[in-house]
């Protein structure tokens, strides 16, 4: 898992750090790791350091002292180097050095013409430092670069974002590289802001950080806690599922949460959905059972839509104490107390319900919205979305791995609650369960670029899985 801290945490580390280490640069660490990537850049996808051209946008602070360094370095390696301070001051000992090792100042318009030639942009302009947005000059550089398709090499961050969140100012920078240090910060994996950040690549400058803001999931963690079955299971220790899902309107809904929970890998599906969904899953998924019987967990609220009698088809299947998926139209009728081990999977909108509260309140905070939701009902919530937040009752947050923008789609919701089921009845906790499935779904929607339906990506997931067992 990948730590996410905070700006503020990090300085407060930065200042730990000083005073732990009088005299000791953290700057020339930083200038070292990003001349270093921006070298293993050129080598890698351009023409090589030797002769490229850099133009480097240097800001009033310290982050435009990274740039300075790093570009000092890059300059006596052979690099092509002009720097463009945007707001007039720069970081004097980082404009001396870059000045004594060659590289040439120039003016605004200078760097229009600058950029047209250059192999990348080095942005240096605002780190943790910066409020969102960009001035005017500074917006009109950054577009021109996407315009040409000059690949941006962001120092810390892509100027003109909020460290510390997911939402984007109108101006930034659009970074194919981000070279950041100390930590993750919130913007490089919370979207839509870590789509400005291109790939991420973190410098290790020596700081202590605390407890982390969030953990953030990356492949190799999914296939090391997915549940693997051993040479004594049988279908009931792989977990049994009640699926209680669909309606006469949305039948749909049950078809899809039931096939997820199947290539997830349920040892056993008991399907006790109305009329309609029954049929289809009899006649699409000739493995799944039908009726009442002994389960490990439910998967309920997919599909239902608004039908007299849904408050009690939802206290019947709670009653049974179990741990339960809480999906969709179930999640407007939540009584005040749960079985212990839910997992609650609402959408912005679905949250913005349970919380009364706009939807656009949540999107704006979404972690303090998913938290004040699993503190009420003390139970994990899954906020689904671009990022998908697992949120635990005391806080804590974990973050999936994220999927493509192809993922955006009625039905995936659906498909992953199913999954989610699975892992609840294979003994997950709710955190691990939503934490898994929202991850391996995403992983088989990366090997199935394109538009493909949700139960596509559904049946991708037992190739995902199968490979956790090489992993492992
Ligand atoms: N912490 C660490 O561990 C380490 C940090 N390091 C590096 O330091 C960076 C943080 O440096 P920082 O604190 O100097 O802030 P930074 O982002 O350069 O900007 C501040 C300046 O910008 C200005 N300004 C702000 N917003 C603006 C806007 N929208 N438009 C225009 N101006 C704006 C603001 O002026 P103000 O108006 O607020 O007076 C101020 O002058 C960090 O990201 C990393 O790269 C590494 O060297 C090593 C370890
Ligand atoms: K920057």
């Amino acid at each position: 898992m990948i730590a996410v801290h905070t700006a503020q945490q990090v300085r407060e580390a930065e200042q730990a750090f000083f005073a732990a280490n009088p005299g000791v640069d953290l700057m020339q660490r930083a200038a070292d790791g990003l001349a270093e990537a921006v070298e293993n850049f050129l080598e890698g996808r351009g023409p090589g350091v030797d002769g490229a051209r850099l133009l480097v946008a240097v800001g009033p602070g310290n982050n435009g002292g990274d740039a300075l360094f790093a570009a000092a370095r890059l300059a006596r390696l052979g690099c092509r180097v002009e720097l463009w301070a945007t707001h007039g001051d720069a970081h004097e000992a980082g404009l001396a050095e870059a000045q004594a090792a060659g590289c040439q100042q120039i003016d605004a318009g200078q760097a229009t013409t600058a950029l047209a030639e250059a192999d990348l942009l080095l942005d240096g302009v605002l780190g943790i430092g910066g409020r969102p947005g960009l001035d005017a000059p500074v917006a009109t550089l950054a577009r021109e670069a996407r315009d040409l398709g000059i690949p941006v090499v962001a120092v810390d961050l892509p100027s003109g974002l909020d460290a510390d969140s997911s939402t984007p100012a109108e101006e930034s920078f659009h970074a194919t590289l981000t070279v950041t240090f100390g930590a993750l910060k919130p913007c490089h994996v919370l979207q839509p802001a870590a789509s400005r950040c291109g790939e991420v690549r973190l410098v290790d400058i020596g700081l202590e950080l605390g407890e982390p803001w969030a953990l953030a999931a990356a492949p190799g963690d999914i296939a090391q806690r997915w549940p693997l079955p051993g040479p004594t299971s049988d279908k009931y220790s792989r977990g049994v599922v009640g699926i209680d899902t669909g309606s006469v309107h949305y039948p749909g809904a049950a078809v899809l949460g039931t096939v997820g929970a199947l290539h997830a890998g349920a040892g056993m599906i008991r399907f006790c959905g109305p009329g309609p969904a029954d049929g289809l899953i009899r006649a699409a998924l000739p493995s799944v059972t039908h009726g009442e019987g002994r389960v490990q967990a439910w998967l309920v609220g997919s599909g239902w839509g608004d039908e007299p009698g849904d408050a009690e088809r939802l206290a019947g299947r709670l009653a049974d104490g179990l741990p339960t998926v809480v999906d969709a139209d179930a999640l407007r009728l939540l009584p005040d107390h749960l079985p212990a081990g839910c997992l609650l999977t609402p959408h912005a909108g679905e949250l913005a319900r349970l919380l009364d509260v706009e939807r656009e309140e949540v999107t704006a905070d979404p972690i303090g919205h998913a938290r004040a939701a699993a503190d009420r009902w003390q139970a994990v919530v899954l906020l689904k979305g671009a990022t998908q937040y697992v949120v635990q009752p005391d806080g804590a947050v974990w973050l999936a791995v994220p999927g493509p923008h192809w993922s955006a789609q009625a039905g995936s919701g659906d498909v992953l609650a199913g999954i989610c089921a699975t892992l609840l009845a294979a003994g997950l906790d709710a955190a691990r369960a939503a934490l898994l499935g929202a991850s391996v779904q995403a992983m088989a929607a990366r090997r199935r670029p394109g538009p493909y339906p949700p139960d596509d990506i559904a049946r991708e997931v037992p190739a995902v899985v199968g490979g956790f067992e090489v992993v492992r």
